[in-house]
């Protein structure tokens, strides 16, 4: 460090500049030319030098005059040139002194790698640090604050969360200029302070020393100071700011931006959690809708109640669009089967059918626990029994395809599973509005409360689950004939469309109902169900011709049942239908 004490006692380029710049105010050059970067460490050869740009004051000046000044300004060339070379020569030296305290810091680092090193024994045992390296931690905190600058510079623009840290980094680039003019002072002056008492930094020092107090932790390779009276002995012997203030401020810095960085990723991931979420949710929700649309789409006639109620807004869009155009073309189409005619052919078929399903169920007596909710809890359901088989039931022939059938229609419609079997392409026949009409609630209640007692005999039998049974069967008979009301409006919409039409777009129920209503037919059904109820219901006897009034359901029950409930049910849906038919 002698060596290099000495060659530091030479004129800093910087002040050669100064003094250059002083000289040249004092002359009539106006405007001044730059030697070179004082604070470059390369320097500039003779070569390098830029030519002074010299002006004098007027053009046409006097010749004793211009001479004057051309001598002034060849005098103020060997000046330079002069300067210059000092200037290299310094320079030369300084480049000399930089190897020298990098192969210093080079060693100090080795030596602070290896715990047994005296250096680090020495600072443990407190026996007090030498000004040179006092110098050298200096050197290693701001080698350490320059490898931390240097990684910020991959940024070309610091970040805003930056700036503050930036900040704090400016402070200590401050610190660090401060401390390398008081070096330069000592270097200007001859001599280095080796004795800190001495220097009027003590106050400095002080702030210095108990700022370092707090310093627990060592960042890097600066040295940490384990207790106080280290610290102390530390700063005694150190001149300027003690290298563990800056590894402190440098440390705090550092911490206040991971922790800054830890917050905002973790700020990132909760967000990325929510979005991932929302994205599950989504892809789920497709995945059904596609499921839907598989099952559906290529026979959009199929969809049913069920679809109605479990799709989504969109996909009854989608697919109401589709049976409109179907439904276009199956108007178009005079050869799609539908007649009057045929659908009262189906009608009397069903009166057969509903008639039976009565006589079957007429086989219990009425069983009150299979409508009791409290008789049974069976798991996995709530309600009666009666409910518990319907649903169940419903369930079953829904994946096996029952209601893929638009004549048919559910009693529990919500979450019934989809068909599991192939699609049959059922006829085109109804419009998209068929697919909202359900009165199975109205049908239910009228079943059990008003028509059950009336054919049933009291008492109970405890065939309550084939009771059930027997009720869900006449409950889809007479469920499938009051819905084929909406085939019944359908074929007299389209044979009296100009009658129709506006009391659709009226919305006008009567006239509706007027139309629709053909009073010598319902009179013929009620009278043809009464008789059908009579021969179905007899007793047969060999041998015997009369059955004496005995029936197994009574006819006029089941010509009630027609008059008061049947054909008013069917031209309610029919009205239902018709109300929507022009949507
Ligand atoms: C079903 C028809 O329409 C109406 C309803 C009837 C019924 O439900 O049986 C009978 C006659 C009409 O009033 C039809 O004309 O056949």
């Amino acid at each position: 460090m002698d060596g290099c004490r000495g060659s530091l006692k030479y004129s800093t380029p910087r002040r050669i500049a100064s003094r250059i710049l002083s000289s040249l105010k004092r002359g009539k050059v106006k405007r001044i030319f730059v030697v070179g970067d004082s604070r470059k460490e390369d320097g500039y050869g003779d070569d390098d030098v830029a030519p002074p740009d010299v002006t004098v004051d007027a053009p046409n000046a006097p010749p004793e005059r211009c001479k004057r000044e051309a001598n002034l300004n060849m005098g103020i060339g060997f000046c330079l040139l002069h300067l210059i070379a000092e200037s290299k020569n310094e320079l030369q030296k300084m480049t000399e002194l930089r190897t020298q305290m990098e192969t210093l810091l080079q060693n100090v680092k080795e030596e602070l790698k290896n715990k047994d090193s005296p250096v680090v024994k020495k600072l443990e045992s407190n026996e007090g640090v030498e000004e040179s390296l006092g110098f050298e931690s200096s050197l290693i905190s701001n080698e350490v604050l320059l490898f931390d600058q240097s990684l910020k510079s991959e940024d070309d623009v610091p970040r805003d969360d930056e700036y503050l840290e930036l900040e704090g980094m400016g402070r200590l680039e401050a610190e660090l200029e401060a401390e390398l003019e008081r070096l330069q002072h000592h270097l200007d002056s001859g001599e280095l302070p080796t004795n800190p008492s001495q220097e009027p930094m003590e106050e400095s020092i002080s702030s210095s020393s108990s700022s370092a107090r707090s310093f627990s932790i060592s960042y890097g390779e600066v040295i940490d100071p384990t207790n106080e009276g280290q610290e102390e002995d530390f700063a005694d012997s150190y001149s300027g700011v003690p290298p563990f203030e800056l590894a402190r401020k440098l440390h705090e810095l550092l911490e206040t931006r991971q922790q800054e960085r830890i917050r905002e990723l973790e700020a990132a991931l909760e967000r990325a959690r929510e979005e991932l979420c929302e994205k599950e949710r989504e892809i789920s929700w497709w995945k059904d809708t596609a499921n839907l649309m598989s099952k559906h789409i290529k026979d959009p006639s199929r969809l049913n109640f069920q679809l109605a109620q479990n799709s989504r807004h969109f996909l009854r869009i989608v697919v109401f669009d589709s049976c409109k155009l179907q439904m276009a073309k199956a108007e178009s189409n005079v050869s799609d089967g539908l007649s009057l005619d045929l659908i009262r052919d189906s009608l009397i078929r069903q009166e057969d059918t509903i008639i039976f399903s009565l006589i079957e169920r007429a086989r219990f007596p009425l069983n009150p626990p299979t409508y009791d909710p409290s008789y049974a809890s069976i798991h996995g359901s709530c309600g009666s029994l009666v409910d518990f088989i319907v649903k169940q039931t419903e369930a079953t022939q829904a994946r096996a395809g029952r209601y893929e059938n638009p004549e048919e229609h559910p009693f529990f419609p919500e979450n019934l599973p989809p068909s599991e079997v192939p699609p049959y392409n059922y006829s085109e026949v109804l419009h998209p509005a068929a697919m909202s009409v359900n009165i199975n609630k109205i049908i239910w209640d009228m079943y059990f409360n008003k028509l059950l007692p009336l054919f049933v005999s009291p008492g109970d039998d405890g065939n309550y689950a084939s009771t059930a049974a027997r009720d869900l069967e006449c409950l889809q008979a007479i469920s499938r004939r009051i819905h084929y009301g909406k085939l019944v409006a359908e074929v007299k919409f389209r044979d009296e469309r100009k009658d129709y039409e506006p009391a659709i777009r009226a919305q006008d129920k009567n006239t509706l109902i007027k139309l629709l209503t053909f009073a010598a037919v319902e009179e013929a059904v009620i009278k043809r169900v009464a008789k059908k109820a009579e021969t179905f219901g007899q007793e047969v006897k060999l041998g015997e011709d009369s059955n004496h009034g005995k029936y197994k359901v009574d006819p006029t029950i089941v010509a009630r049942l027609y008059k008061d409930w049947v054909i008013p049910l069917t031209k309610e849906v029919e009205i239902e239908y018709l109300l929507h038919r022009l949507d």
